[in-house]
């Protein structure tokens, strides 16, 4: 990380070469939208990007700290038991690194601590509610606030929705982003805050990244289809307080690409997916920040 920023001060002058921007995507115990999240990484510009089993976390084998952008992936990791997330956040949360006293908790807050950016779509955006990474109130991050839970249709949603973004959020996501049409594929997507307080909290402080809205992106919808899972306040996506950790249900690396969209055929769509830009605003805000 401060190889370049080194050689160039010896050179006399501050960073002129971009910084080399390292994505890890991880993968396991039923993760399946990790092939995805790479390709979108990879598109967006980073530099290397590495799918990595968390059982190599685990052992130690690869490392959180040799990394900038983490990618938590959709999937149904342990088969949605106890609740989709639940087991993994709890592995995260008390497994200990082979070999050493710490946990990958401790190496995920360090992570962090060091400005970097953390990226929870669908089940990875489960897994950082549960793990308490968001909204991550004060830093705070071991205390869960919020839930996803059951879809109020009592079952799996697949469908595309209309995402309404907050311009004045802090996520460095969604900068520039106007309205945004993704598709949803989960059975527990409806965001359910612990009290009233927190809700309040969430808006007052902006993390209400994206919110499900209608065709013309302008209102925020509680109706179902509009709607998906019935997710209060049409709350679609959160940040945490610095807009470097995001988590959101739908998926924006399932459009990367004009023939992703249902209607390619039909419309006259651009060339690239919507989804993209969320990944280059994160490959780009590393290279200008780190
Ligand atoms: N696409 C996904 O990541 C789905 C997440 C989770 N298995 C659910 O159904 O809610």
């Amino acid at each position: 990380m401060t190889g370049s920023l080194k050689e160039n001060k010896e050179q006399g002058k501050l960073r002129t070469m971009p910084q080399r921007v390292k994505s890890m995507v991880i993968t396991g115990n039923g993760t399946n939208c990790e092939m995805e999240m790479a390709h979108a990484c990879r598109l967006a510009g980073s530099d290397e990007v590495d799918i990595v089993h968390i059982s190599d976390l685990i052992s130690g084998e690869k490392r959180l700290d040799d990394y900038h952008f983490l990618n938590l992936p959709g999937g149904f990791v342990d088969g949605d038991d106890l609740g989709s997330a639940k087991a993994n956040a709890n592995r995260l949360l008390h497994v200990r690194i082979r070999g050493t006293e710490e946990r990958l908790y401790d190496s995920l807050r360090r992570f962090i601590a060091d400005g970097k950016l953390i990226l929870g779509v669908c089940n990875g955006f489960q897994l950082m509610v549960k793990l308490g990474l968001l909204p991550g109130f004060d830093g705070d991050y071991a205390t869960q606030t919020v839930t996803l839970t059951y879809n109020d249709s009592g079952k799996f949603e697949d469908r595309w929705v209309y995402l309404k973004p907050d311009p004045s959020s802090p996520c460095v996501f969604t900068r520039e982003m106007e309205g945004i049409y993704l598709p949803v594929r989960h059975g527990e997507g409806k965001l359910v805050p612990r009290d009233e307080g927190i809700l309040k909290r969430l808006h007052d402080q902006r993390q209400v990244v994206l919110q499900y809205s209608d065709s013309s992106f302008r209102e925020a919808v509680m109706a179902y289809p509009q709607n998906p899972n019935g997710s209060t306040n049409a709350i679609a996506g959160l940040c945490n307080e610095t807009g470097r950790l995001f988590g959101l249900m739908p998926h924006p690396e399932a459009y990367l690409h004009a023939t992703n969209h249902p209607r390619w055929t039909r419309e006259k769509l651009p060339e690239e997916g919507q989804g993209l830009q969320i990944f280059r605003n994160a490959v780009n805000f590393l290279r200008r920040e780190l």
